[in-house]
């Protein structure tokens, strides 16, 4: 990436002025310093930043500094928020889009380090490194208590398979173990490629893993994801890892299996409190005997953090000469110019791919059996649009919302090509004239998801699953949006708020057995719509014809709420879906 070059170069009062509070490596930093005032101010109380940020133009962070709304709204002349690392948890991404501030980071600088920091804690905890090194600094010597295990021929299963995980499994197929992974969108290609074995469930993982690695981001179905159930069901031998985030384990839960020999050991990165408070769950967690634990060191490497400077550093420096950088969390998905014809189509294209996770990647049937190719299709005034590049990125970030953090889904028009071939995502763009008169609106989309045989089960030698075809077809008309067309369903909704779609045959009382079921558990309905099958799939057969009832709830519902409508007076099948 070529560095531009600031106006005013060596009108030294006029240089905009960046603030880094935390230990960043110089190589970036030589870079800013060509072009800017670089202040680095280390320990920095939160008061003490909120009183000094409104002269800066630039802040640069690790995981330390809480970049709060706060913050934001003080840094007056703010114009970016650079993270020099991966995850953007410790900023307050929505207050900075709101205050018009980009924030970038380093998805990729510190991924190796990650990597290799995960297997050094396991081959720590495999040989109880930390035991041994404090026992014999101690003066003791200790073979047969601290006699070990080896990885090599050991399972290692993997939880989240992204570019940390996949890292660690090319490292731990050269160390010869075995590969197994539960990850609901991995790339089965590159999974093949490491030799690694994709599983549909978490249930199917963990009983199978000698050692267990999470390398997952911390969102809502993630938090808390290996508790005391899933503990249970692992081998007492097992060893488990995280140098993801804390609160993806329940470290109380893990103490308790420490404990009582249900789970041998454990290897710690990340925790819930950072630095850990005094009588916390992460401070028992760190002092217990089983635990080797590094205090979020995953990406402290010298070579990480050159990668990371380097990364960020020409970000703003490009930012602040009023370019678009290349990793940006919050750059816009579409620019002025165009909202006025694309935004409802914007709003409905990612709405449309949040549908298809949330809805088809869930079942089993999705997860890992099959490759994935997309096909939207652009028909009526829409296909005469040239630039569709908003679309392209509103329908990775709809399918990829639901399966990253809020503060993360880094989705905008300048990376959306690079993120679908990192993850393997396929997607043909086509326009179609078919004409809509008649319709009630003059442009529609359709996204259409083809699956295929995955090269990872033709691998594994399952029998072959059959071709699917899935179709989420919507509409817009002025600034709402409606989905027309769910699966074999013709449907006609908004697709907003929390939705219930339940599977079931168009009989009498079905309706009534729904409604009073989410009453009794508390859950309102703010309206319903039965979706009947699309009529080129009516048989002219009598008996009961199958139905989609879509209902939008308000109120607490559970996946225990949900499973309660499951019953022969009741629904086949039953999915919530966030949108
Ligand atoms: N300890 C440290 O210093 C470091 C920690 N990290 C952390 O490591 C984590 C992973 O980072 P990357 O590999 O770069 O992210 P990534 O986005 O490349 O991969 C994450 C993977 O998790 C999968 N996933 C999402 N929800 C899932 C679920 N419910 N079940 C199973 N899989 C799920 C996604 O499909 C994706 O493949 C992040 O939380 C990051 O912040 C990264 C670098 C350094
Ligand atoms: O990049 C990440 O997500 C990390 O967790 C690294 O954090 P750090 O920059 O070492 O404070």
């Amino acid at each position: 990436m070529a560095i531009p070059i600031l106006e005013n170069r060596d009108a030294i009062a006029d240089r905009p002025k960046v603030l880094i509070p935390e230990k960043v490596s110089p190589d970036g930093l030589a870079l800013l310093q060509a072009t800017c005032e670089v202040h680095e101010k280390k320990g920095l109380s939160p008061e003490q930043l909120l009183d000094i940020i409104g002269e800066y133009q630039a802040l640069i962070v690790r995981s330390e500094t809480k970049v709060t709304a706060q913050v934001l709204v003080a840094g007056k002349k703010l114009k970016v928020v650079a993270r020099a690392g991966v995850g953007v948890d410790n900023v307050d991404v929505k207050a900075a889009t709101t205050q018009g501030i980009i924030v970038v980071n380093s998805p990729s600088g510190n991924i190796n380090a990650a990597a290799e920091h995960t297997i050094a804690l396991m081959m720590a905890v495999a040989r109880n490194i930390g035991d041994a090194s404090a026992s014999i600094k101690n003066g003791k010597w200790e073979r047969s208590r601290l006699t070990g295990v080896e990885a090599k021929g050991k399972t290692l299963g993997i939880i989240g398979l992204g570019k940390v995980g996949l890292t660690v499994a090319r490292i731990a197929n050269g160390i010869g173990m075995s590969l197994m992974a539960y990850d609901p969108y991995a790339n089965t290609s590159l999974a093949a490629a490491a030799s690694v074995t994709l599983v549909s469930s978490m249930a199917d993982l963990l009983p199978a893993s000698d050692f267990l690695t999470i390398h997952t981001p911390l969102i809502a179905s993630t938090k808390g994801m290996i508790g005391a159930a899933e503990l249970a069901t692992m081998k007492p031998t097992s060893r488990i890892l995280n140098v993801a985030r804390g609160g993806m384990i329940d470290e109380d839960a893990l103490v308790k299996a420490l404990d009582d020999g249900t789970i041998a050991g454990a290897g710690i990165d990340v925790f819930t409190s950072e630095p850990p408070e005094a009588d916390s769950s992460a401070s028992r967690l760190i002092a217990h005997p089983k635990v080797v634990a590094t205090p979020h060191l995953g990406a402290s490497t010298k070579e990480a953090q050159e990668n990371v400077s380097i990364d960020v550093c020409e970000q703003v420096i490009h930012i602040l000469a009023g370019q678009l950088p290349r990793s940006a969390v919050n750059a816009p998905i579409i620019l002025p110019e165009e909202f006025r014809t694309l935004q409802p189509f914007v709003t409905l294209v990612e709405k449309m791919g949040s549908l298809y996770t949330q809805h088809f990647s869930s079942s089993k049937i999705v997860a890992n059996q099959y490759r994935t190719t997309f096909d939207l299709i652009y028909e009526g005034a829409l296909a005469s649009i040239n630039n569709t590049k908003p679309l392209y990125a509103a329908l990775v970030k709809g399918l990829l919302g639901p399966i990253s953090s809020a503060n993360d889904v880094n989705v905008n028009i300048v990376n959306a090509e690079l993120i679908t071939k990192e993850r393997g995502i396929l997607i043909n763009e086509s326009r179609s004239r078919e004409d809509l008169e008649g319709k009630g609106y003059t442009s529609s989309v359709t996204l259409r998801a083809r699956l295929t045989r995955s090269t990872s089960q033709a691998r594994t030698g399952f029998s072959e699953p059959p071709a699917v075809e899935q179709v989420i077809q919507g509409f817009a008309t002025g600034e709402t949006v409606y989905i027309s067309r769910l699966d074999r369903f013709t449907a006609n909704f908004i697709p907003q708020g929390t939705l219930l779609f339940c599977r079931n045959y168009d009989q009498a009382g079905k309706i009534g057995f729904v409604g009073s079921h989410l009453g009794a558990n508390g859950v309102n309905i703010d309206f319903m719509s039965v979706a009947p099958l699309a009529e080129d799939l009516l048989s002219p057969s009598e008996g009961p014809k199958e139905a989609l009832m879509i209902l939008g709830v308000n109120g607490p519902i559970t996946e225990e709420i949900v499973k309660g409508l499951i019953d022969p007076r009741g629904v086949m099948e039953a999915r919530i879906v966030h949108l």
